[in-house]
């Protein structure tokens, strides 16, 4: 029985342990061995006091049980546990190999109540949660299989050994499928997998499946506005659909606007699934209205993968995958726009313009407001995007100075 919990939870030997305990600096790295090793002193900092260490990890063979337990437990650890309580995301990993990541959390206890363990035992109930706990004596600490029960036997100790910093942070390992989609199938795939769980994601298939195949010819040229919210893309794609005689289409298109809210609830594989094949809509309509006039799309692909980019990847802009990383491609059967134009605005711009606004920010967008590292990372993925990639627009000045900028810019380049 123990043996199988011990397998289920994958070959942790030679698994890396990633503890994630400041956005602003690396993570704490390490491994585990079955000879004891002494504790290096950065590891000190994470067993030395005399808090409880638990660890726990969501494994199942469903990627939606285990994307949708994984978000139940990080909104009941939030909410349930005491202020004595340190959280933090932690995942475990086998180095700079794709797809092995398992996500979990790291919970340090200080406190003198027993609550911890007793969520901890609620959680362990569940098939897919795998607990462990770090004891230390001396120099020497390690990791056993948790059991509110049974005491594990000694043989299945597994001390913790240092690990080198892997040279692609954990977090970019599992991005391909997981946050970006690069094929229709792969985002349509996650939804067909949600309809048991989330009824609505039938009558967005459906809504893919309406779209028929168009491909693209010699039609008008089509602009992409991308940037931050806030950055000026409402004003400047509607001046220019104006100016240019143009029709102005946007991803997610308005069909999908009923379902929105719900999939912005859910976890990032089904939430960026939805944007994805937000974008195939959205390039059906392109293909028809290009035949007619110029195309303004306000966001598309750079959108979607910048944000589930930088969302993905903890901490500093650094962790993200490195700028000639695949990841940066755009997807092969996405209809690809002429141009595209990301707006930049100083920091205390931005800020400025969305007080003045006054409107409710989606989560994500608050989010931006106080963590100036997703920001940074927004900002930087969306510059990595490769073919097309963007070109770079001050959007500070007066937004007639701003459309002037743009249509000399769409001048040039497509000789509108
Ligand atoms: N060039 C500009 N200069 C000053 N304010 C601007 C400019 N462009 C837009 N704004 C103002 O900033 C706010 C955000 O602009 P908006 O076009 O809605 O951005 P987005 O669509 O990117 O969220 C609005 O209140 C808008 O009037
Ligand atoms: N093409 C798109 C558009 C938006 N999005 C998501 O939608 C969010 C931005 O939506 P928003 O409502 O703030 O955008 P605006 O209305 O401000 O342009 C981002 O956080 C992205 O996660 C996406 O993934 N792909």
């Amino acid at each position: 029985m123990l043996k199988r919990a011990m397998f289920r939870c994958g070959q942790l030997s030679s698994r890396v342990f990633a503890v994630e305990f400041d956005a602003r600096t690396q993570p704490l790295y390490f491994t585990l061995s079955s000879n004891p090793q002494e504790l290096h002193h950065a590891h000190q900092q994470l067993f030395g006091d005399d808090g409880k260490l638990f660890s726990l990890h969501v494994h199942s063979d469903s990627r939606i049980e285990k994307a949708q337990t994984h978000a139940e437990i990080k909104h009941k650890l939030s909410v349930t546990l005491s202020r004595d309580c340190d959280v933090f995301e932690a995942s475990s990993f086998i180095p700079d190999v794709k797809n092995s990541v398992v996500k979990g959390f790291f919970i340090r206890d200080k406190s003198t109540t027993t609550l911890s363990e007793d969520i901890l035992k609620t959680l362990q109930q569940s098939k897919s949660v795998c607990v462990f706990s770090y004891k230390r004596e001396g120099e020497y600490c390690w990791q056993e299989l948790w059991s509110p029960v049974n005491q594990v036997q000694e043989s299945v100790r597994q001390y913790i050994a240092p690990a080198a910093a892997a040279e692609h942070h954990p977090s970019t390992l599992n991005i391909r499928n997981s946050d970006v989609f690069y094929c229709i199938d792969e985002a349509y795939k996650v939804l067909q997998e949600c309809t048991d769980i989330i009824p609505e994601s039938k009558e967005v298939l459906k809504l893919v499946d309406e779209q028929l195949e168009t491909s693209r010819g010699d039609g008008f040229p089509v602009i992409v506005i991308e940037g931050l919210d806030a950055t000026g893309k409402t004003t400047l794609t509607e001046a220019l659909q104006e100016s240019l005689n143009a029709t102005l289409l946007k991803s997610p298109p308005q069909c999908l606007a009923p379902f929105r809210q719900r999939f912005d609830s859910e976890p990032p594989l089904i939430r960026r699934a939805f944007y994805a094949l937000g974008n195939y809509i959205t390039a059906a309509h392109i293909g028809k209205e290009s035949l007619r006039a110029p195309v303004i799309v306000d966001r598309y692909w750079h959108s979607t993968a910048a944000y589930a980019i930088a969302t993905a990847v903890g901490g500093r802009v650094e962790n993200l995958p490195k700028p000639d990383s695949e990841l940066y491609q755009w997807p092969e059967d996405l209809l690809q726009p002429n141009l595209v134009l990301l707006l930049t605005v100083s920091p205390e711009e931005r800020l400025r313009r969305l007080r003045d606004r006054g409107q409710d920010k989606t989560v994500e967008e608050a989010e931006l407001e106080i963590n100036q590292l997703f920001r940074l990372k927004v900002e930087e993925a969306y510059k990595r995007i490769q073919n097309p990639a963007c070109i770079i627009v001050d959007a500070s000045p007066s937004p007639q100075e701003v459309l002037q900028q743009v249509q000399h810019l769409i001048r040039n380049k497509c000789h509108l």
